[in-house]
């Protein structure tokens, strides 16, 4: 029999794909979903394309209504999930695709987020490398609490977590640059999202330090081994609704060839489903993990600059939110970690 899910935050971008996923998923299936504006409203009026979820109608979101199932995935605006979480049972499996419970470090939450912190839950990046060499997956199992990272710091720690691990690079001087799809920013009206001043224009946003996405890389990269962590960050809002590509940038630590540099990653992903390290001298695009679970890297050594190059191209809302919660609670409730979720794109 089926277990029992709940999606809170339903009607919004990251819900939406959760949905999608969920009900493709043989062992999951949705029982409740609830919103903020559309409760009471048929799922369909939102997510016309989940014609399979027809028969279900957005609740509204409290601890009554996402009571009595086996798994809760939240997808709420940051702050949302602390007291809704606090409310559930223990022994419910709850996964949260905000930010709340990322952060190791309550002073690191305030700066970034304004708010009381929530508290730190399981981080739900399988791949991730640890200091140890083993792999953040082992803190998923039987996990009853999950964060789901953020959607830009999946694709950047992802990228260069094997030469943080292996020590090829100096951290000091990390850059990343990224072209991010429209969707990151979620369903609500926003004017920098109108067509009209997407369209035909690439936006920087969150320069200079400020974007909350900082810690949670550098979170990532020390539990891979970095330290002395100095990073320049830049998303780059671009003309396309999914998809992350974040170039990634640290100075070489001693010497390697290109073909050295390559193989730390073939090493770090190798027994990885959902990572793909893209052919000697090609780089991804964001059009061929679309829809996916997918991480495509490419890696290069820029001799001139002295600087390996990681470019990682993900779809925030697949692998850069519901396809890692998915990832995340098929391994906490013991199921086949790729159950549900397809390392194929849709490109074109
Ligand atoms: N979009 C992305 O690529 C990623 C998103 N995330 C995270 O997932 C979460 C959801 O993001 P996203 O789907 O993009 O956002 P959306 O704005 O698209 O959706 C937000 C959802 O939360 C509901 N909501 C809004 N306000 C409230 C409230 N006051 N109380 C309860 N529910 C509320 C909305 O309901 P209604 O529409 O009915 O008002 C909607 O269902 C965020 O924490 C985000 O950071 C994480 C990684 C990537
Ligand atoms: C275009 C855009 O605004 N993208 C968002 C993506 C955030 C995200 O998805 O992650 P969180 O769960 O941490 O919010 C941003 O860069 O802030």
């Amino acid at each position: 029999m089926s277990l029992s899910v709940a999606v809170a935050g339903a009607s919004g971008y990251a819900g939406g794909e959760l949905l999608r996923l969920l009900a493709q998923h043989p062992e999951l299936e949705v029982r409740t979903v609830t919103a903020h504006s559309n409760a009471g409203q048929p799922l369909v009026s939102v997510h016309p394309n989940l014609r399979s979820l027809a028969s279900l109608t957005f609740q509204e979101t409290t601890p009554e209504t996402l009571a009595g199932h086996d798994v809760v995935f939240l997808a709420l605006p940051h702050g949302h999930s602390g007291a809704l979480a606090a409310e559930l049972p223990a022994s419910t499996l709850v996964v949260d695709a905000g930010a709340d419970h990322r952060l190791e470090r309550a002073d690191e939450w305030q700066q970034y987020y304004g708010t009381e912190h929530a508290g730190t839950w399981p981080y739900g990046m399988p791949e991730l490398i640890l200091a140890d060499g083993g792999r953040q997956r082992r803190e998923l199992r039987a996990a009853r609490r999950i964060a789901v990272p953020g959607c830009n710091a999946t694709a950047v720690t992802l990228a260069i977590a094997p030469a943080v691990a292996t020590g090829l690079v100096d951290l000091s001087g990390l850059t990343s640059v990224l072209a991010v799809g429209s969707s990151g920013a979620g369903r609500a009206a926003k004017t920098h999202l109108l067509a009209a001043e997407l369209t035909g224009s690439a936006t920087p946003y969150g320069v200079g330090g400020t974007h909350r996405h900082l810690p949670e890389i550098a979170q990532n990269l020390r539990s891979a081994g970095g330290d002395g962590i100095r990073h320049s960050f830049t998303p780059v809002l671009v003309p396309m609704s999914r998809g992350i590509l974040a170039t990634v940038t640290a100075p070489l630590v001693g010497d390697a060839t290109a073909e050295q540099v390559r193989s730390a990653w073939l090493t770090a992903y190798g027994d990885e489903d959902f990572i793909h390290i893209t052919a000697p001298g090609d780089y991804p695009r964001t059009a061929d993990v679309l829809g996916s679970n997918s991480v495509h890297i490419g890696v290069g050594l820029d001799e001139a600059a002295g600087r390996v190059v990681a470019i990682a191209a993900i779809d925030n809302l697949g692998k850069g939110t519901a396809g890692a919660a998915v990832q995340s609670a098929n391994i906490a409730l013991g199921f086949d970690e790729g159950l549900g979720l397809s390392a194929d794109g849709v490109a074109p």
